[in-house]
């Protein structure tokens, strides 16, 4: 595997100039792409419930409580005139351009069935769709590292390309490369569908992407024995963890204990706080417990969740503590490491007690509710 995020067909002399130009940098600058939206919850044909989502919006959540003191981050994202949540807390820090199209929306459909790991749980339609970010929205200085996360195809393959030129290491969403849209029916909005990686302008950009995520259910979309090859490839698998796939190598990451109330933003969550363990120095495979731990807190409650102070602050410590990890250069440098430290267990086994205080934070707001 080439080394992570140094793209394979610049010239050397470019690429020395670009890290050059890399070395003025804050130490861990990141760059998200991927807009802000309206997400509307239908079960049986009635709403349960109207909330912000976009992958910005649930990637800055995390990011924002998990990562080291010194990282920091800039979002590019874009809404129309009706976006509905300006005042709340992720696209209040981090503002979304505004344009003339309105805000994307989708229609979460959620079937009564239980849903496995790996079968869809619901059926999703964008109502609205947004302007595209294109390349000259991206602020053109250097970063750490990149995160592409769009919801509904505004991540076009030259922003991606001009993402990949920015920063050292960028992290993509599947979702963002996969997903079509079928022809509007009847004010409905069109049915979400997913095509090959492979026959889109995206696949030839894999080799320069350090880390691409996808769900169980977007996998058999990106091959992952081919895409393996060309960067390290996630694949979530809901309550059953993730795994991590490498060119010579793989790893099963163990979840956390969630009760799911809406599973919308858990890969959102997922890769930002895989982001974040990498980071804090960790291996990947290490930082998909970070993964896993975000997650499971993402299902817990509807649309961006808060996170209790005390869990938050747990995560931390959890975090700081020197014995754990740093091996690897991570986001700072240009190459990761992939396997599991010898810590491995130990942070699982910590992490869980702090998935222990959310679910204790769930029962308590629940029986809030129930008393108002
Ligand atoms: N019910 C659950 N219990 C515990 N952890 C969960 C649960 N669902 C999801 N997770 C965590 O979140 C990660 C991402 O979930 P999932 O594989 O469902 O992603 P996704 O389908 O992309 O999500 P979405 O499209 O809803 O944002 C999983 O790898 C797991 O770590
Ligand atoms: O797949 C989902 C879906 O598109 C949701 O509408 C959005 O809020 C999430 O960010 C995304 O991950």
């Amino acid at each position: 595997m080439p080394p992570a995020a140094v793209p394979a067909e610049e010239p050397a002399a470019a690429e020395e100039e670009e890290q050059q130009q890399t070395k003025g940098l804050p130490a861990l600058e990141g760059l998200v792409v991927g807009s802000y939206c309206h997400d509307v919850l239908l079960r049986g044909g009635r709403v349960v419930g109207e909330t912000l989502g976009g992958a910005a919006a649930f990637v800055s959540n995390v990011l924002d409580a998990a990562s080291p003191p010194e990282a920091s981050f800039s979002v590019v994202s874009k809404v129309g005139s009706d976006f509905a949540y300006a005042s709340a807390p992720a696209p209040e820090r981090h503002p979304p351009l505004l344009c003339p199209a309105p805000t994307t929306s989708f229609h979460a459909r959620f079937s009564d069935a239980v849903a496995s790991a790996h079968a869809p749980d619901r059926q999703l339609r964008r109502v609205n769709a947004c302007d595209p970010i294109y390349p000259d929205d991206l602020p053109d200085r250097r970063f750490a590292y990149g995160l592409a996360v769009g919801v509904a195809g505004e991540v076009l393959p030259e922003t991606l390309e001009r993402m990949i030129r920015l920063c050292r290491a960028v992290l993509v969403d599947a979702q963002a490369l996969i997903r079509v849209f079928d022809a509007e029916g009847g004010g409905s909005g069109a049915a979400v569908r997913h095509i090959a990686l492979e026959g889109t302008p995206y696949a030839r950009l894999l080799e320069r992407v350090a880390f691409l995520k996808a769900s169980s259910e977007e996998a058999p979309y990106i091959g992952v024995e081919m895409a393996r090859r060309r960067c390290c490839v996630i694949v979530t698998e809901g309550r059953d963890g993730c795994r991590l796939y490498w060119d010579d190598g793989e790893a099963r990451v163990a979840p956390f204990t969630a009760v799911q109330v809406d599973p919308t933003g858990a890969g959102d969550s997922y890769l930002a706080g895989f982001a974040a363990g990498l980071l804090w120095g960790l291996s990947a495979t290490d930082a998909a417990l970070i993964g896993n731990f975000f997650g499971a807190a993402a299902v817990s409650q509807i649309g961006v969740p808060t996170f209790h102070p005390k869990m938050l602050q747990a995560v931390k410590q959890i975090l700081e503590e020197k014995p754990i990890q740093r091996s690897s250069p991570c986001i700072n440098g240009t190459t990761f490491t992939f396997q599991r430290s010898d810590k491995h267990d130990e942070l699982h086994t910590a992490l869980q007690e702090a998935a222990r205080l959310m679910c204790e934070q769930q029962q308590n707001d629940t029986a809030t509710d129930n008393c108002d």
